[in-house]
C-alpha cells in the first residue's frame, strides 16, 4: 500500500508552471506521477488543487539539544520543521555541551531516529567549545557524520585559526560555515549601529563587523580552496564581498534569513527583545541589497536561523536578552506572501528553488526536486489559506518572533519525508 496524493498541482521547477497531477509514494520513493492514478488500496490524501513542491531544506537551525531543552528539543524542533514544510535541516553546534566530539554527532543521529520528524544533519564545531583556541578533531567528526564545520553563535576571531580549519576541512571535503563577526567591532552591541540605535541610545553592531570577516574568510577560502558558506548574510557590503568573491572564482556560497529579507531596524523600539537577533536587523539599504543578492544569485539560498529562546529570556531588557528568532513554521508563508504575492519580486518557482533545490545542490544532499523514481521528500502548500501568525500555535517551544500578528498565506498542509507523513492537515482516507 502506498500514499496517493490526489488532485494536486505539481510545480514544474523548470518552467514554473503548475500541472494538475496525482503523486503516488511507495516506500521512500515517488513511484508514479500521473493524471488519474487508481486509488486501489492506497492511503489517499485529497489535495483539492493544493500545490506540491519539494520538501524544504534549512541549513541553519538551532535545535538546542543537548543541554538547552527548555528552549527546544530534537523532538519539538523537528516537529516544528515538519509543520513548516521542511524535510531536512542542519543543526548548529552551539548546544550545551557544544557539538565538538563524535559522541555528540551520534547523539544527534540516534535521537533523531527515535523522536525526529525530519532528517537532521549535524554541523560540528570548528574549535573546541567554540572557544576559538584549538581545532576540533575534524576527521573523527566527519567519520561520525558531521556535514560541515561552524562555530555559529560566535565568529572565529583568529585568521590563523580559520586558515588551519579551512586547510583541514578542504582535505576532508567538507565546508566551513561562518558566523561572520569581528568581536572587536561588534563589541557589546545589541542592534544595528545606525540612526535607530543612536535615537534609542543603544550600543550598535556595525555592518563592517560582518563584512570584514566575510572578506577575510573569502580570501582564506581562495588560499585554501575550501568551500566557504556564509551564514545569515545581512549587510550590503557583505553581499558585495560575496559577489566579488564569486566573480573571482572563489568557492563561496551564502544564505539569507526571512527576517533579513523582510524587516529592518526601523521596527525596533528598544523594549521588545523579540526584535533582537544576530546579525541584527539592518537598514532598508541592507535589506534591498540582500534581496538583490538573492535575485542575482550572489546569495544561493534561504535559511531560517531558527533560534528558539524561552519567554522568560525574551522578556528581559533589550540589552541583556539573548539574540535570536524562531523561523521554521513561518518562513514559507511569510516569504510567499510578502515577496511572491505582494511585492512580486520572486516567483513561486524561485522561492522554492531557494528553499529546497539550491541547498540540496550546494550541500550535495538528496531531495530538492519532485520526480518519478526520486526521493519522496515533499510538501503540499495551500496558497489560498490565510492565517494570522500566532506563536501560541507553534510546534516549536520557542515563541520568539517579531512576526506575531502578521497575516500570511501559503501554509503547509502535508509534509512527507522519506515517504512517511510527518505533518498532515488533509483528511486522508
Ligand atoms: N541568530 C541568533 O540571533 N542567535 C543564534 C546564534 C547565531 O545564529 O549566531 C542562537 O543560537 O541563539
Ligand atoms: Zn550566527
Ligand atoms: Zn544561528
Amino acid at each position: 500500500m502506498g500514499i496517493l496524493l490526489k488532485n494536486g498541482r505539481l510545480l514544474d521547477l523548470e518552467t514554473g508552471e503548475l500541472h494538475s497531477r496525482d503523486v503516488l509514494v511507495e516506500g521512500d520513493r515517488i513511484s508514479r506521477i500521473g493524471e488519474d492514478i487508481d486509488p486501489a488500496s492506497h492511503q489517499v490524501h485529497e489535495l483539492n488543487g493544493n500545490v506540491i513542491v519539494p520538501g524544504f531544506i534549512d541549513m541553519h537551525v538551532h535545535l538546542r539539544d543537548p543541554g538547552l531543552e527548555y528552549k527546544e528539543t530534537i523532538e519539538t524542533g523537528t516537529r516544528s520543521a515538519a509543520a513548516g514544510g521542511f524535510t531536512t535541516i542542519a543543526c548548529m553546534p552551539n548546544t550545551k555541551p557544544i557539538l565538538d566530539n563524535p559522541e555528540l554527532m551520534r547523539y544527534i543521529y540516534d535521537t533523531t531516529n527515535k523522536t525526529g520528524s525530519c532528517k537532521v544533519l549535524p554541523y560540528a564545531a570548528i574549535t573546541r567549545g567554540e572557544r576559538g583556541e584549538e581545532l576540533t578533531d575534524m576527521e573523527a567528526l566527519k567519520e561520525a557524520g558531521a556535514v560541515g564545520f561552524t562555530d555559529d553563535g560566535v565568529g572565529v576571531q583568529s585568521g590563523g585559526m580559520m586558515r588551519s580549519a579551512m586547510e583541514r576541512a578542504k582535505a576532508l571535503g567538507l565546508p566551513i560555515v561562518i558566523h561572520a563577526e569581528d568581536e572587536s567591532l561588534s563589541g557589546k552591541g545589541c542592534m544595528n549601529e545606525g540612526d535607530v540605535s543612536k535615537r534609542l541610545g543603544l550600543p550598535g553592531i556595525p555592518g563592517v563587523a560582518e563584512s570584514v570577516h566575510v572578506a577575510r574568510d573569502a580570501l582564506l577560502a581562495e588560499l585554501t580552496g575550501v568551500h566557504l558558506h556564509v551564514c545569515h548574510i545581512s549587510d550590503a557590503s557583505a553581499v558585495d564581498v560575496v559577489r566579488w568573491a564569486k566573480g573571482r572564482g572563489i568557492r563561496i556560497t551564502a544564505e539569507v534569513t526571512p527576517h533579513h529579507l523582510l524587516l529592518t531596524d526601523e521596527g525596533i523600539d528598544g523594549t521588545d527583545a523579540n526584535w533582537k537577533v544576530n546579525p541584527p536587523l539592518r537598514t532598508e539599504k541592507d535589506r534591498l541589497a540582500c534581496l538583490e543578492g538573492l535575485l542575482d544569485g550572489t546569495i544561493d539560498m534561504i535559511a531560517t536561523d531558527h533560534a528558539p529562546h524561552s519567554e522568560e529570556e525574551k522578556r528581559r531588557a533589550f540589552q541583556v536578552a539573548p539574540f535570536g528568532f524562531v523561523g521554521l513554521e513561518t518562513a514559507f508563508p511569510l516569504l510567499y506572501t510578502e515577496l511572491v504575492e505582494k511585492a512580486k519580486l520572486l516567483t513561486l518557482q524561485q522561492l522554492v528553488k531557494k528553499m529546497a533545490t539550491a541547498p540540496a545542490e550546494v550541500f550535495n544532499l538528496p531531495g530538492g526536486t519532485v520526480a518519478e523514481g526520486g526521493l519522496a521528500d515533499l510538501v503540499v502548500v495551500n496558497l489560498e489559506e490565510e492565517r494570522v501568525i500566532d506563536p501560541a500555535t507553534f510546534a516549536s517551544k520557542g515563541r520568539n518572533t517579531p512576526f506575531a500578528g502578521w497575516r500570511a498565506k501559503g501554509w503547509p498542509v502535508l509534509t512527507i519525508c522519506d515517504g512517511k507523513v510527518t505533518f498532515d492537515r488533509t483528511n486522508s482516507k
